[in-house]
């Protein structure tokens, strides 16, 4: 019988087809203990799988590129890690196997994570799948990962490592769907920077039945569990459609009575340039530098920021690029940055406050960009990420003058306090861009990373649209300009009540940039306004979404 569950889609596109399960069944090695002349073969069994585990993660995120190359280095780091391989050792002098040292090894590690606070839950999804791979490879057995299948399936898993979904082969994977997870979480990142429809945070998910057959949303977040054949020919009647308005739209970003909207890209690195390009994106609207900085222990050399940079600002002549300064800390910690034990990380020395603690690292990367855009005819704008108040504006525009830095400098709004202060900023510096993924973490005051409160991170709730409107009304008293770089601008209909609030640009993965195009060129700017309004009019997330909608598709 049809049911529909109901998730949080994070990826546009509707899939239909059966379901095959990820096989991440987590492996236990037997406890039985080993003889003391078998301990050096132990030894170099573990050594051996462990830099294969590694070397294979490498060479697929060499083959993947892009944000998925920085997030599967960081993870064959974990399975390289000189201290996780003492202890495996430790383990095996006094009686374990090489795969119950490892197994017990990481979950000692594991434990040591989740204790250290929610801000790791992404971090430790990543362990478990390092975990898995190796054991496997000790035990002989198959990889965890991507079912076989010689005919296209939606694949759905508790949550999907990294390593498998930078190498799915789309033209076997339909679609997926995954019980945890949230819009901002690796798997949905990935899925976009994929063009994979997906939905995530569905309750019930690892408990539908191989071989079902399911359509999946990956716009509304509705999986539709063996769906009639009304129901198949109405969900692909709305993806045809959705097709040939895509077809229809091009150009730059603007409503249908002509009032301009760019639509800029979120990237990672210039691997993510070319999908940008494709995709029509007038520029870069958040450049996460944190990807450079991920592998390694220490800052990258001025002379390879340079180089990195050079190669993004080359590619969007005329364009405008806005790199964010590193945001170490909470969800992103780096070795050489954030403080090792804070017992909020989330609330702690996180984002611009790391930089102003290490201003070194600020100045390199500072003058990097400062040399990566000489004699490059881009508009190049430097933003900070977590400011929370005027003092926090100023000192990283001090910052930027002392860099000989000749950019707009700009904040990112991410915290209440800036949403609510945002014209005493605006006095520091010329444009705020606002995350509003962190902006609903700290609003709701609810850990993005925990997939139970995915709830808050709906970017339609009323409360957090009220805070965009205050930030962009004080762009506008102001004469500056209002980015959306946080995942909201990725849904198309909200990309529409954003258009209505007043912000001044959408930048999103560039795989949802045609659909908001497309959406946005529907619509005139007092009907956006009008669905603004009635959105902030409304009780719920939900309800917002259902207010908008329907004056949008009622006019
Ligand atoms: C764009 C944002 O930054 P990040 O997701 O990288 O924290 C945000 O917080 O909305
Ligand atoms: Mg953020």
């Amino acid at each position: 019988m049809e049911t529909t569950l109901r998730g949080v889609g994070v990826s546009h596109g509707v899939a239909i087809g059966e379901v095959r399960h990820m096989s991440t069944a987590e492996l236990e090695p037997s406890t039985a203990r080993i003889a003391p002349q078998d301990v050096p073969r132990e030894r170099k069994r573990a050594r051996r799988a462990m830099e294969a585990v590694a070397a294979d993660l490498v060479a697929r995120g060499n083959l993947a590129g892009g944000e998925a190359q920085a997030v599967l280095e960081a993870q064959a780091m974990m399975a390289r890690d000189p201290e996780l391989s003492a202890d495996v050792e430790r383990r095996i002098a006094v009686g374990s196997t090489a795969e119950r040292a490892v197994y017990d090894s990481l979950h000692a590690y594991r434990a040591l994570l989740a204790g250290a606070g929610e801000y790791l839950a992404g971090r430790v999804a990543d362990l478990d799948d390092v975990r898995n791979r190796i054991v496997a490879r000790l035990l002989g057995m198959p990889m965890p990962g991507v079912p076989n299948s010689d005919k296209p399936f939606v694949l759905v898993a508790r949550d999907l490592a990294p390593a498998d979904t930078a190498l799915l082969d789309t033209s076997l994977v339909l679609g997926f769907v995954t019980e945890e997870g949230g819009p901002t979480s690796h798997s949905a990142i990935l899925a976009r920077a994929l063009g994979v429809p997906a939905v995530v945070a569905l309750e019930g998910a690892v408990d539908l039945a191989e071989g079902t057959v399911v359509a999946v949303d990956g716009s509304t977040g509705e999986v539709v569990v063996a769906p009639s054949p009304e129901q198949r020919e109405r969900l692909a009647g709305i993806a045809r459609e959705r097709k040939a308005m895509l077809a229809t739209a091009t150009g730059p970003g603007a409503t249908s009575d002509g009032h301009r909207m760019p639509l800029l890209a979120n990237i990672g690195g210039p691997a993510d340039v070319a999908a940008a390009l494709d995709a029509g994106a007038e520029g870069v609207g958040l450049f996460r530098t944190e990807f450079l900085f991920l592998d390694g222990r220490k800052a990258p050399s001025e002379k390879k920021q340079v180089e990195t940079y050079r190669q993004v600002l080359e590619a969007f002549p005329e364009g405008r690029v806005v790199v964010r300064v590193l945001d170490a800390g909470a969800d992103k910690p780096l070795e050489f940055l954030s403080p090792s034990e804070e017992p909020n990380p989330a609330l702690g020395v996180r984002g611009l406050r790391a930089l102003l603690d290490h201003p070194d690292v600020l100045r390199t990367q500072l003058r990097a960009l400062a040399r990566a855009a000489e004699g490059l005819p881009v508009y190049l704008e430097v933003m900070a990420p977590m400011v929370a108040d005027r003092a926090d504006a100023r000192a990283f525009a001090d910052a930027c003058r002392e860099a000989g830095l000749r950019a707009e400098v700009g904040v990112m709004v991410e915290v209440p306090s800036a949403a609510l202060r945002a014209r005493s900023l605006l006095q520091e510096v010329e444009f705020l861009s606002l995350g509003t993924n962190d902006l609903a973490q700290y609003a709701f005051a609810a850990d993005r990373q925990v997939g139970a409160l995915s709830r808050y991170q709906d970017p339609w709730q009323p409360a957090l649209l009220d805070l965009v409107a205050m930030a962009a009304e004080a762009a506008g008293a102001e004469g500056k300009s209002c980015g959306v770089c946080g995942e909201a601008a990725s849904d198309p209909l909200l990309a529409c009540v954003l258009t209505g609030l007043g912000v001044t640009s959408l930048s999103m993965g560039a795989t949802a940039i045609p659909y908001v195009r497309a959406t946005l060129a529907k619509h005139t700017l007092a009907q956006c306004e009008r669905a603004a309004a009635a959105a902030r009019a409304s009780e719920s997330g939900d309800r917002a979404r259902a207010a908008a909608r329907s004056v949008l598709s009622g006019e």
